[in-house]
């Protein structure tokens, strides 16, 4: 077998992309897209996405980690793939489109950045010293200070393992809070990836919410990640989160055929 595929990156998060609109790629085994993912034995990337025909929107995605496993939602891979979306030639002002955790929208500036709407965020947990929530995938918070010395795989593992999240799993994000209280660094431990990567956009979102909620309604949050910088804007309505939009670059990095 012979895969046409397209490697994006988003702040560092990167993706093997398959057009998919002729369907020929919907057999594709947990192994096999484990083994493109894979950076030694494959193309190599932190998950693999294909983007699907849909009657009723621009185009479906379906997000894999890398260990070959249909995940929940993924910020950076929906940036990436509307990303590919308009570079295949697919150009709206406002993209819709539908993935696993429901409908989003999505746009693309002039230079290249894309912006993606988040699911709304009914609810922030306060557990012992983190905090959870779900942006479209399931996220652990901790605030944390020198997030930069801290050993993201070990913390990270230890967490996600735990007797509490070992079964489902969660992403585990550490976050430090810079002078401006606007600005955070954030870094990420991925389930279904079981290890750091460069950058998390649901994970992002969620360190967003978390630091920064204020009853004024609009936010702006700047974040550094290991791979480069995103924002994230929202309202804040009661206890809800809504018109969240992650932002940031989206790029391709390269193109290729893989044979099996
Ligand atoms: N990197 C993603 C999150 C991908 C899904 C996650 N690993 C999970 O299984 O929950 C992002 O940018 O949001």
């Amino acid at each position: 077998m012979r895969i046409q595929f397209y490697k994006y990156q988003g702040t560092g998060n990167d993706f093997v992309i398959l057009d998919n609109r002729g369907q020929q790629y919907i057999n594709l085994s947990v192994e096999q897209i484990n083994q493109i993912c894979n950076r030694r034995f494959g193309v190599g990337a932190d998950g693999l996405m294909l983007l699907n025909n849909h009657p009723d929107y621009d185009f479906e995605m379906k997000y894999y980690n890398a260990d070959g496993r249909e995940s929940s939602m993924c910020g950076n891979g929906g940036r990436c793939l509307v990303k590919f979306a308009y570079d295949l030639g697919i150009v709206r002002t406002t993209y819709k489109f539908i993935a696993i955790d429901g409908a989003h929208e999505a746009t693309v500036d002039i230079d290249g950045t894309v912006s993606l709407k988040m699911n709304d965020v009914k609810e922030i947990r306060y557990v012992d010293d983190h905090f959870i929530l779900n942006t479209g995938s399931p996220h652990f918070v901790e605030l944390t200070e020198d997030v930069m010395k801290l050993d993201v795989y070990e913390k990270g593992r230890e967490v996600r393992y735990s007797p509490e999240f070992k079964e489902q799993g969660i992403n585990v994000n550490f976050v430090e809070q810079l002078e401006e209280p606007d600005r955070i660094i954030v870094r990420t431990y991925e389930r279904g990836v079981e290890d750091e990567t460069y950058s998390c956009g649901t994970g992002v979102t969620a360190a967003a919410l978390v630091c920064h909620h204020n009853d004024n309604g609009f936010n702006r949050v700047e974040i550094q990640t290991l791979g480069g910088n995103l924002s994230v804007e929202y309202d804040k309505i009661g206890d809800s989160y809504q018109n969240i939009w992650l932002q940031g670059p989206a790029l391709r990095v390269f193109s290729g055929q893989m044979d099996f």
